[in-house]
């Protein structure tokens, strides 16, 4: 095959240079796409190929306009492909072309969606677990870098082990990783990232994360002195000096706005591991919809940067009393101060998003009308100011030291600096001129006047024509076939003077130019060049002013947008009557007439109460099916991270003690579709919650040992609780079918029980949806069968099935002298099943019934059990002793 020579040539070896998914190469107007990419983007973006021969051979070929490239960019990251762009420059003889970058998901800067998007990279730290790697154990500590080039936004974070490294992943949701070198050989880290995060893998060279070199930038780039200060563990500046890297090396151009080096510690904030952000449906529902989130729900913000915050500061609860009583406090004083919040709100409508133009200015992307919006951004501050502090309940709140915080001196010189030099309309494209207003520039002054003499004289010529040659219907235009023109109408156009050059014929008018019009056109042209050129470069010099004081922009955005996010949490107490919570350091949690703050939305709810403390910390929720279960405990969940992001909360009144995480089990149907059994994901789940709870965490089970055999589950679920409750002493609310756990309440003495209460009169069943004390006495799973559509055969023969089971219940609970029916039980102190009249020592019959191994074969069988040395026999006597079992329990029945 010959090889492609001219642009599919050039093309095609700037391709092989490039790690990239696709390049795009300037050709003239258009950025063109050849072979392969123009297949791919094809499909990917609809465009048209056509095709482009090259040596006898003939390549696909796609195209857009130079001026359309964004859009393409961004529909083509967000399907995660990485884009190479090369652009055309002029040398000496022609033109050459060069990869300026390379345009990734996580270093896309022109991004229009308001949601962060972070970058991040992962490093295992060499000095931990059993010092052979990441894949030695799960004590491998971690170290995360988080950037996002949109906001200049730069976190480190250290992860103690792999669960809490995705807990850190899933709560910033990069849009890409880069792993470090162990991280990319270690399958089950790599297995997770792909199962949790939607977010582009990219193997970014080793060197970049090497610990020497990574360290040397990050220093270099943050200054010594805050790396010294954060004294971050290496593996954590690896991973900062790789992002970096990464986003130096792709082209970005934004390294600038990277102002601050922050850490995420996860000590300041409560733990809220993959599964718990994903049930408590924090930013999205199970089912995908953003509609419907705890977010969606309370998210009344104005900005998009208020957007951003708050849905931060919901992913990332704190622990911190203190940061906690200062944003009530701001939201207590702006939901009762409502005409304030309404002018601030609205004030806020205007605001722009100061931390992405800060970001654009530093890649050089901004255009005159970016820098308008920084302009009109920052004239609100004095505004929001003088709204806070003229109000009495928010100057004397902490949103007074809020907003005191920017430096207002600053923010109006640059003000004033953008307000002296944009034109108040300027165009969208930098390079023609119209940005600048006069006064800002002598030399431009000048061009402007004699542009404006030119235009004068221009706007003057066609009376001065009409008045001198005596011509009726002449106008003076210019368009781009034909420069600047004399049309005269047709029926005065033979009568123009003899210097008139025709150049155009019309239906109704013919077109001339003059010898002095032609001058002029060419000095009018020249004064625009020259004003493009010379705007253009003052353009720069004032968006590089701008992009110096990217800390400024952002230290404003980011108060903006507290603001923001403020007001919307006091919009959404005032108007849905939530109450600012009483936070302490104590384990109580007493809530009167909670709700849940989605739900409530919706429906009429019933409210309901909960209170644990030191001497009640367990609560066994049980009530039939549908009857408000798991809903009453997610409530009790939103209620406590509700408090610990500063907002009120949906209660009549509420206490709360702070929480050091807050874990969830609960149905895990959407895992099933990933090929993993319900039950090996409840166990897994069940078994991370009992590695990371303490006594300062809450914890949610909701139907632990659901997912196998009922005395497999029962006996897991038990031991599950005398765990939590004896060992971690976490404050735990557990829902269950196995009415048998709620005797656990007479054995653990912090166990209580409570109850969904529903009512049953005539076979109907009315929800109660009412919370009360002690056990339920039944549950109502044929009425939900019959609620959900069951076929009526099938309901009725469900009811006379259970009727009999019933009947033979009655007859042990009758040997129990109780007309109740009563269910099995479990056996504290003997572990065992057995119905109450055997613990009554009562009918030895109904005992022997609850009882099967009281059977004279079974007992035998089990007394083989017990005393066979499992390790010690050899497999195939193992399985012919378990035959014989088998046989001899078959042939028994
Ligand atoms: N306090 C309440 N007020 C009004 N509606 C409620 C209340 N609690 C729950 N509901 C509604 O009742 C329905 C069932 O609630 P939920 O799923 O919590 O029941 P459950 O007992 O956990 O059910 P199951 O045992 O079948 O899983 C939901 O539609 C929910 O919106």
């Amino acid at each position: 095959m010959t090889e492609a020579t001219g642009i599919v040539g050039e093309f095609l070896s700037l391709k092989a240079d490039t790690d990239a998914d696709v390049l795009a190469m300037q050709c003239g107007d258009f950025y063109e796409f050849f072979g392969d990419d123009a297949e791919l983007v094809g499909e990917e973006l609809e465009l048209k190929v056509t095709s482009k021969s090259s040596q006898g051979q003939s390549y696909p070929m796609a195209g857009v306009p130079l001026a359309d490239l964004t859009p393409y960019l961004k529909a083509l990251v967000e399907r995660g492909y990485r884009v190479a762009v090369a652009d055309q420059y002029e040398t000496d003889d022609g033109h050459a072309r060069e990869i300026v970058r390379v345009v990734t998901p996580g270093t896309f800067v022109e991004t229009s969606d308001a949601d962060a998007q972070y970058l991040a990279a992962v490093v295992a730290d060499q000095g931990s677990g059993s010092g052979s790697g990441p894949s030695s154990g799960d004590e491998t500590a971690y170290g995360l870098a988080f950037a996002d080039v949109t906001t200049g936004r730069f976190l480190v974070a250290g992860a103690e082990d792999v669960d809490e490294a995705m807990t850190e992943l899933y709560r910033f949701a990069p849009v890409e990783v880069l792993p470090g070198p162990d991280v990319r050989t270690d399958d089950n880290f790599l297995a997770q990232l792909r199962e949790r995060l939607e977010a582009r893998l990219t193997l970014h060279e080793t060197e970049a994360f090497a610990p020497k070199r990574a360290t040397h930038r990050v220093r270099d780039h943050f200054g010594s002195e805050t790396v010294d200060r954060l004294d971050l563990p290496e593996s954590a500046l690896a991973a900062a000096g790789a992002v970096l890297a990464y986003v130096e090396e792709t082209g970005a151009g934004v390294l600038a706005s990277m102002t601050r080096l922050q850490t995420h510690r996860g000590d300041d904030h409560v733990t809220l591991d993959v599964t718990t952000q994903r049930n408590l449906e924090l930013t999205e529902t199970m089912h995908g919809d953003r509609d419907g989130s705890l977010f969606a729900t309370i998210d009344h913000t104005k900005t998009s940067a208020g957007g951003r915050l708050l849905k931060e500061w919901l992913q990332r609860p704190r622990r911190s009393l203190e940061v906690l009583e200062e944003r009530q406090a701001s939201v207590g004083a702006l939901a009762t101060a409502a005409l304030a919040r309404d002018e601030l709100q609205d004030v806020l409508g205007g605001a722009y998003d100061l931390e992405r133009l800060a970001s654009r200015a530093t890649h050089g992307s901004a255009d005159a009308r970016d820098l308008l919006a920084v302009r009109d951004t920052l004239a609100l501050v004095p505004r929001v100011v003088e709204v806070v502090e003229s109000t009495s309940d928010l100057a004397d709140s902490p949103l007074s030291t809020v907003v005191n915080r920017v430096d207002r001196e600053r923010a109006a010189d640059l003000r004033e600096t953008l307000a002296d030099a944009l034109a108040e309309e300027p165009p969208s494209t930098v390079r023609q001129g119209g940005m600048l207003k006069k006064g800002y520039d002598d030399d431009l002054d000048d061009l402007i006047e004699r542009h404006d003499e030119l235009e004068q004289w221009l706007d003057t010529l066609a009376d001065r024509e009409k008045r001198q040659h005596g011509l009726s219907h002449v106008t003076v235009d210019r368009n781009k076939t034909d420069g600047y023109y004399i049309q005269v109408g047709r029926s005065a156009a033979d009568g123009v003077p003899d210097h008139y050059e025709e150049i155009k014929q019309l239906k109704n008018s013919k077109r001339f130019t003059t010898d002095e019009l032609e001058d002029k056109e060419r000095e009018i042209l020249r004064i625009e060049e020259q004003r493009g050129d010379l705007e253009y470069e003052l353009f720069r010099g004032l968006r590089q002013n701008v992009a110096e004081r990217a800390a400024l922009l952002q230290d404003v955005g980011r108060t903006l947008a507290t603001v923001d996010a403020l007001s919307s949490l006091a919009s959404h107490a005032a108007e849905n009557r939530w109450v600012r919570p009483a936070l302490h350091r104590e384990q109580d949690l007493e809530i009167t007439q909670g709700r849940h703050p989605v739900v409530e939305q919706t429906t009429e709810f019933v409210p309901n109460d909960v209170a644990m403390d030191s001497d009640r910390g367990f609560l066994v929720v049980t009530g039939p099916n549908m009857s408000g279960k798991s809903t009453y405990m997610r409530q009790v969940a939103c209620i406590v991270l509700l408090a610990q992001i500063g907002s009120f909360v949906p209660a009549r009144e509420a206490e709360v003690g702070l929480v050091d995480g807050i874990f969830t089990r609960v149905g895990a149907l959407d895992e099933l579709a990933q090929g993993r059994s319900t039950f090996m994901v409840e166990m897994s789940e069940l078994s991370n919650i009992l590695h990371a709870a303490t006594d300062e965490s809450l914890v949610i089970l909701d139907e632990v040992g659901r997912g196998t055999a009922t005395y497999d589950g029962i006996s897991i679920a038990w031991a599950a609780t005398e765990y939590l409750h004896n060992e971690i002493r976490a404050k735990t609310l557990f829902a269950t079918h196995y009415h048998e756990l709620t005797g656990l309440a007479d054995h653990l003495p912090r166990v209580a029980n409570v109850h969904v209460a529903a009512d049953e009169r005539d076979g109907d069943v009315t929800f109660l949806r009412t919370v009360r004390d002690g056990p339920t006495d039944r549950s109502y799973g044929i009425h939900v069968a019959d609620l959900a559509g069951v076929p009526a055969p099938v309901v009725d023969r469900a009811r006379d099935v259970l009727e009999r089971l019933r009947e033979e219940k009655a007859i042990e609970a009758k040997g129990g002298g109780s007309s109740e029916p009563v269910q099995t039980v479990f056996d504290v102190s003997g572990g065992s099943f057995r119905g109450p009249a055997n613990a009554d020592g009562g009918d030895p019959e109904s005992a022997a019934k609850a009882e099967p191994a009281t059977d004279p074969d079974a007992a035998a069988v089990l007394e083989a059990l017990e005393s066979l040395d499992v390790n010690s026999t050899p497999p195939v006597e193992l399985m012919a002793t378990v035959q014989e079992w088998k046989r001899r329990l078959e042939n028994e029945e």
